[in-house]
């Protein structure tokens, strides 16, 4: 595949040398707001900052190029990508991870929270660390978890940072050097504690999530996510 980086910081970089590695050219680094041709590109791939992803979906589906997006902290605007994808007959795919073990981590979770939605005993505890340079907190991967637990367990509906409110998932988002993500759901109860935790080792896990994705997306036409490329039902 022909593939265009929107984003060439410490992921696009990560991206790049392991697409190349399964036989991939990059066609476009574009590390900034300026113009850039899409026309050579069969797919784009925007890891970028909050503030710019919109606008390079945007581009893409406008464009008709597929587009992989894992920038954090804009889904404020994600329902209006979905529609501007359904709109133009693009192809669209978001992760707040794609590494595998996070989508499959994503599954636990959800598991875990339904079967301890009834008992009272137990309080939540979500704790995610990523290193000093990261722009958003809490990281997007600690409020997919956060939404789904509020989806599956009927105690909680609301997500805070450092909160002690009643019905609230309490985030905790620590930033310690060298830190490429871990996240660690606790239930705690006056006679034991129960967690389940997902530490990536280095960032090549969600640059592979983000080439499969890719790949796989290339060919087809929708808006998906990376339970639709894993195929996990
Ligand atoms: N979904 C995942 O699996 C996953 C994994 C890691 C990081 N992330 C997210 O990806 C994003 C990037 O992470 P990073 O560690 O590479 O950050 P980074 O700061 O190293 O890189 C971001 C790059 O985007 C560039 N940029 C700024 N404006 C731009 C624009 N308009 N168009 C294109 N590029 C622009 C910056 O110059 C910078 O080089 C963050 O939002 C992070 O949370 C997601
Ligand atoms: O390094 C980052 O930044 C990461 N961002 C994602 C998030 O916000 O969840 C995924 C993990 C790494």
């Amino acid at each position: 595949m022909k593939i265009a980086l929107l984003g060439y910081g410490k992921m696009g970089k990560t991206i790049e040398a392991l697409a190349i590695k399964r036989g991939h050219t990059i066609v476009l680094r574009c590390d900034d707001t300026s113009e850039n041709d899409l026309k050579n590109a069969d797919i784009a791939i925007d890891f970028s900052i909050p503030e710019a992803a919109f606008n390079n979906i945007s581009k893409c589906l406008n464009n008709n190029t597929p587009i992989v997006s894992g920038t954090t902290g804009w889904l404020d605007k994600y329902n209006d990508a979905v529609a501007l994808c359904k709109d133009k007959d693009g192809a669209f795919i978001y992760a707040s991870n794609f590494s595998l073990g996070v989508t499959i981590f994503f599954e636990l979770n959800k598991t875990l929270a339904k079967m301890m939605s009834n008992l009272k005993e137990y309080t939540i505890d979500l704790e995610e660390i990523h290193h000093t340079q990261k722009l958003d907190a809490p990281s997007g991967t600690a409020i997919t978890l956060a939404e789904s637990i509020i989806d599956n367990h009927q105690k909680y509906t609301q997500w805070k940072l450092d909160s002690n409110a009643e019905n609230t998932v309490s985030i905790s988002a620590k930033r310690l050097d060298n830190v490429p993500g871990t996240h660690r759901i606790k239930y705690v109860s006056a006679v034991d504690t129960l967690e389940i935790k997902h530490t990536a080792h280095s960032r090549e896990g969600f640059a592979l999530g983000a080439i499969v994705a890719a790949e796989w997306l290339v060919d087809k036409t929708g808006v998906f996510t990376m339970k639709d490329v894993l195929n996990i039902r």
